[in-house]
């Protein structure tokens, strides 16, 4: 039985993580943890599963939890995550980590805290955004510089960065099919005058607005035709299954930073 805990426990992850947990088989919640001064702190983890009251109380003692688990699964924010990956680290426990908005530096830095231990960190965690990923880097790669690259998603008010790390993640794909560097050619903002489009630039659009759970459009746009990529989430619930395989598959594995094209061999 691989003993997980959910950091993040009262937030809209964190509650649809345990509700996959105790679904899935050869698995079991060890621990929940949230943030010193959380108001869900004590309470029973089962209430924001929507499954009442299931044993495991919420905490707020990072190390307790960690030396509890096999593998913590953690969706939160990226500074949050960084102090949970070196907590696995000191304890070699695995991590899988699905928060969003890292900074290339943070990005590095994460991998440098999982040498020593195994440790997942992807964007999104559902099959189909992991196939488009996949689909993405043909596509790019067929059709060349001939076509505009623009990418737009769309979430919930509720969401804190922006772009969302699965649109930046499929900006990066299509920009090494491309031979360009994603960080130089994003353009994250028109206005006024802004000029022409320039042939390399990749433009990346975000919607916000009322419940939307997550879309993605990869928009190829040439004279006369265009393709479009699209991802639609209708709820949380393969996020949160995708990241109980996450941990089922990391643990045990060689330490190490990897993503979910590992986890469903997609490589
Ligand atoms: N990889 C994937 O497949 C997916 C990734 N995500 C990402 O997961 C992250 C979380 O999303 P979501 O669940 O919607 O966000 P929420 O804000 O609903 O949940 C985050 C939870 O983490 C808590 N938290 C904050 N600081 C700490 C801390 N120091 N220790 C423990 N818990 C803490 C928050 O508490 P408080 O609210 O009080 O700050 C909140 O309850 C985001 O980055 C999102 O982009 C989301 C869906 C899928
Ligand atoms: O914050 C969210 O909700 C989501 N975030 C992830 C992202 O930023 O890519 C994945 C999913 O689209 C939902």
């Amino acid at each position: 039985m691989i003993k997980i805990a959910v950091c993040g426990a009262a937030g809209r992850m964190g509650g649809r993580i345990i509700a996959a947990i105790k679904e899935a088989e050869g698995v079991e919640l060890s621990g929940a943890l949230e943030r010193p001064g959380h108001p869900m702190v004590g309470q029973d983890a089962g209430f924001n599963a929507g499954l009442g009251a299931i044993g495991v109380a919420i905490s707020d003692d990072l190390n307790v939890v960690v030396d509890g688990c096999d593998a913590l699964i953690d969706f939160t924010a990226p500074k949050v995550s960084l102090k949970n990956l070196e907590a696995c680290a000191l304890k070699r426990k695995s991590i899988v980590i699905g928060s969003t908005g890292f900074t290339p530096e943070e990005r590095a830095l994460a991998a440098e805290l999982a040498k020593d231990i195994p440790a997942v960190l992807a964007p999104n965690m559902s099959v189909g955004v992991n196939v488009c990923f996949k689909v993405l880097k043909d596509v790019a790669r067929t059709l060349g510089d001939n076509f505009d690259v623009e990418i737009v998603e769309l979430h919930h008010n509720k969401k804190k960065d922006s772009p969302s790390g699965t649109a930046v993640r499929m900006g990066e794909v299509v920009a090494e099919a491309l031979g360009r560097d994603y960080n130089e050619v994003a353009n994250y903002h028109r206005e006024g005058i802004c000029g022409e489009r320039t042939r390399e630039e990749i433009g990346m659009q975000t919607v916000r607005g009322g419940d939307i759970v997550g879309e993605h459009t990869v928009y190829f746009i040439g004279m006369g035709e265009r393709i479009e990529i699209s991802h639609r989430a209708m709820s949380r619930d393969m996020f949160s299954r995708g990241s109980v395989r996450a941990a089922q598959w990391v643990v045990g594995k060689a330490p190490g930073l990897y993503d979910m094209q590992d986890v469903l061999g997609l490589r």
